[in-house]
């Protein structure tokens, strides 16, 4: 069985942290419900951010997030931005920063999707933006989307987000051959890549 980096032996890079998406959950009871997946196991939190415009449905924004965080002070949030405008959002985003008290890492990230900036050459701008900010960068991509337009970027960003699912809802069925992309992304940078699904396909499929 492959690892998660495609490799059919066990190594350093299966390592997995998982952050559950909190979209689905009761979003009236949000605090509880991210309490209840971090007492399950959860290493950080996804905060999945619809607009409505580069997706169809609307889910939270950024004040959302600032009231989770005053619940959730030392814990990573990983905000994924399904917004056709990332730019606009950036500075209220950055509202939820948090440096973690004992291990001093930031523990705000703002992921942004490549579709939305690329083809207004604001990729770049988006990325300092955010960095100006204070929080850490990452950088989504559609299934539907090459890797080859996240790569120039991938020295500069935290993490890439290779989407398994069309963004837009929740309990979507994996798309395996997105493993692809993940295995080109990871033989360069081992650590940055992230596919939510796919860590949740890995811990199926080890029972
Ligand atoms: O970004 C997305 C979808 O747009 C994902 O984060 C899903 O929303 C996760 O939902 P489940 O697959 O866990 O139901």
């Amino acid at each position: 069985m492959a690892g998660l980096c495609g490799s059919f032996k066990a190594c350093h890079c299966c390592t997995a942290r998982i952050g559950p998406s909190v979209l689905d959950c009761d979003t009236a009871m949000l605090a509880t419900e991210a309490a209840r997946a971090l007492r399950a196991g959860a290493d950080y939190l996804h905060l999945d951010v619809m607009d409505g415009n580069f997706v169809p449905a609307i889910s939270f924004g950024a004040n959302v997030i600032g009231k989770l965080r005053a619940h959730h002070p030392k814990v990573f949030f990983d905000c994924h931005m399904m917004v056709a405008k990332p730019e606009e959002q950036v500075e209220q985003v950055a509202q939820a920063k948090a440096i973690h008290p004992d291990t001093k890492k930031n523990l705000l990230q703002f992921t942004f999707h490549i579709e939305t900036t690329k083809s207004r050459g604001k990729t770049q701008e988006v990325i300092d933006l955010v960095k100006q900010n204070g929080m850490l960068v990452g950088l989504a991509l559609n299934p539907a989307t090459p890797v080859e337009h996240v790569l120039p970027y991938l020295d500069q960003v935290d993490m890439a987000l290779v989407m398994t699912v069309v963004p837009g809802k929740g309990g979507q069925s994996f798309m395996v051959d997105m493993m692809e992309k993940v295995r080109h992304v990871r033989a360069k940078y081992p650590e940055k890549v992230c596919s939510r699904e796919l860590v949740a396909l890995e811990i199926f499929r080890c029972g």
